[in-house]
């Protein structure tokens, strides 16, 4: 048995779930009148209801205890602190620095990197200003209209999601254009609509080494050169975002228009950093400090908030309850509200890639199961498809659902019909519909005694499906910025309790090196035989439909 199944307080969690695994929620509510009222939270602008979930206050006070036996308090204290909890890359984790509107230093290896935050933010802001007011002026002196922001993983989702999801404070002297795939359909489609003399284009790597980065910045340069550009020129049209300036600068990109971040921050986390430039350049800075500010004010609140009070401490119990002792295999998050609408494949990298891990921090093979599939997509559209398997499908798939109580530009009946949706969909799956209340409803509908059973068991809806509910007055930039830090604290909650490193991702390496050998073989540059007798027949057929005619 692994540290952690053999804690006590697991083993406590254990029969409590067993305990209850008949306690139906809808009784819960019957019984006491004031469940709702007493199961709720608000912080940071987000209110959370969180009565929905198979939880009382025994299960509640067993789960604060784990987080207490796994030190979580020391653990969240050692992240802000900069100490090095990235173990396998030996390197500090500290996002929470880029949006640091205290004036307490941070420090890494003894220097307080706070000084260069600041100067990075003020170099993000003069640009924008720059960009914004038509004064950077491409080569031939006309100012810019397009954005082509080039990226993927963290350098993409961050950047698009928050710029969609702020749509009406997008600004409209620039239109932003996001490219990440390698695959050349997408860049293609989007250079072919622009005018070169009018397009910048902002390239965002971490490490300057991504294939799929660096071959669409390629393909934009080469674009640029044949619409009439200058190798000279480029320094008017190509800005990067990287941590590795010596690299950016040998692809050419002029050294004063690289915007520095650092190895302390990692992709998934980057968007506060000028990986967030594009962010700045579609919505204006304002918007981009406001995105910093929410997302301080929910650090803030996740350092000082008790356990029981703490909003990402409380929606990682949760998590961890689910996935370890109802074998929740998934999570899905419910956004009503059409332009956060990308937050579900915001939060699938973010939580994903942080604890899609299989051994402990020590190395050692876990033996409970960790991070969750994350999916889901906006309401009311799910509710026509997937929402059947939520409903009535075998397993436990707990949901968040997330509604602004206020949305621009849209007349009452459509909001309250979303809301109502929204507020359903969560009471269906709680309450659910006995096999007595559907057999009721089919008396004198002509069916005999075996029919009217039979279909009878297909209506009946089993609820007892947790769920929670998040609302916000409006999705202004603030209250998305404390709402992403909130999933990002989430996640190392349920990192500190599965006792893993959620800041490496050694299981994308393996697919990228592989990739650049079958590339090699695809372009007659590796022996066949090195490969293994699938991958080769898939390569001879590639290479039989792409030879020259
Ligand atoms: O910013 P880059 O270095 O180009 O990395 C882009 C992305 O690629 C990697 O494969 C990682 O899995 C992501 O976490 C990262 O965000």
């Amino acid at each position: 048995m692994s540290t952690l199944t053999s804690l006590p307080q697991w083993q406590a969690l254990n029969q409590i779930a067993a305990s209850m695994k008949d306690a139906h929620m809808r009784d819960w509510f019957k019984a006491d009148p004031k469940r709702a009222e007493k199961m709720q939270l608000e912080a940071c602008g987000i209110f959370l209801d969180y009565s929905k979930n198979r939880v009382n206050e025994h299960a509640l006070g067993a789960l604060f205890d784990l987080a207490r036996a796994c030190k979580l308090d020391d653990a969240r204290d050692a992240m802000f602190n900069g100490e090095q909890i990235n173990s396998t890359e030996g390197r500090a984790v500290l996002h929470t620095a880029l949006r640091n509107f205290s004036d307490s230093p941070v420090m890494v290896d003894g220097e307080d990197v706070m000084p260069e935050v600041r100067a990075t933010l003020d170099k993000i802001r003069d640009f924008t200003a720059l960009v914004h007011s038509g004064e950077h002026k491409g080569y031939t002196g006309k100012s810019v209209k397009h954005i082509v922001a080039i990226g993927i993983g963290g350098s993409f989702l961050g950047p698009k999601i928050m710029t969609e999801a702020l749509k009406p404070h997008t600004v409209d002297t620039v239109k932003v254009h996001f490219v990440a795939n390698v695959d050349g359909c997408h860049i293609h489609d989007v250079l072919t609509k622009l005018d070169h003399e009018e397009t910048l284009v902002v390239m965002s790597s971490k490490s300057f080494t991504t294939q799929e980065t660096l071959q669409n910045t390629l393909s934009a340069k080469a674009w640029f050169l044949k619409s009439g550009g200058t190798q000279e020129d480029i320094a008017k049209h190509f800005v990067a975002v990287s941590s590795n300036v010596k690299a950016a600068t040998e692809f050419g990109i002029a050294e004063d228009n690289i915007f520095p971040m650092w190895d302390w921050v990692g992709g998934r986390y980057s968007l506060w950093s000028a990986i967030g430039l594009p962010i700045s350049l579609a919505l204006g800075f304002d918007n981009f400090k406001g995105l910093l500010e929410g997302a301080f004010d929910m650090d803030t609140h996740f350092k000082t908030a008790p356990l029981e009070q703490n909003l990402p401490v409380l929606l990682g119990l949760l998590g961890v309850w689910y996935r370890n002792f109802f074998d929740a295999q998934s999570q899905v998050l419910l956004p009503y509200y059409h332009y956060l609408r990308g937050l579900p494949a915001y939060v699938q990298q973010l939580d994903m890639e942080s604890n899609g891990k299989q051994v402990t921090q020590g190395g050692e093979a876990v033996d409970y199961a960790t991070g969750p599939i994350i999916w889901g997509s906006e309401g009311t559209n799910g509710q026509h498809s997937f929402h059947q398997l939520i409903h009535q499908g075998s397993g436990v798939i707990p949901a968040d659902f997330m509604l602004p109580l206020n949305v621009p530009n849209q007349d009452d009946t459509h909001h309250a019909m979303l809301a109502s949706n929204c507020f359903g969909q969560a009471q269906a799956l709680m309450q659910g519909k006995t096999f007595d209340e559907c057999y009721a409803d089919l008396e004198g509908k002509g069916l005999d005694e075996a029919q009217r059973t039979r279909l009878a068991a297909h209506k009946t809806m089993p609820g007892n499906k947790p769920s929670n509910t998040l609302m916000f007055d409006s999705l202004t930039p603030k209250t998305l910025g404390a709402l992403v830090a909130m999933y990002e604290h989430k996640v190392f909650v349920q990192g500190v309790i599965w006792n893993l490193n959620s800041f490496d991702q050694w299981g994308v390496e393996l697919g990228k090196v592989l990739g650049n050998q079958v590339l090699a073989g695809i372009q007659g540059n590796a022996e066949e035989e090195s490969f293994d007798a699938s991958t080769q027949q898939l390569i001879a057929r590639f290479r039989a439909a792409n030879a020259p005619k």
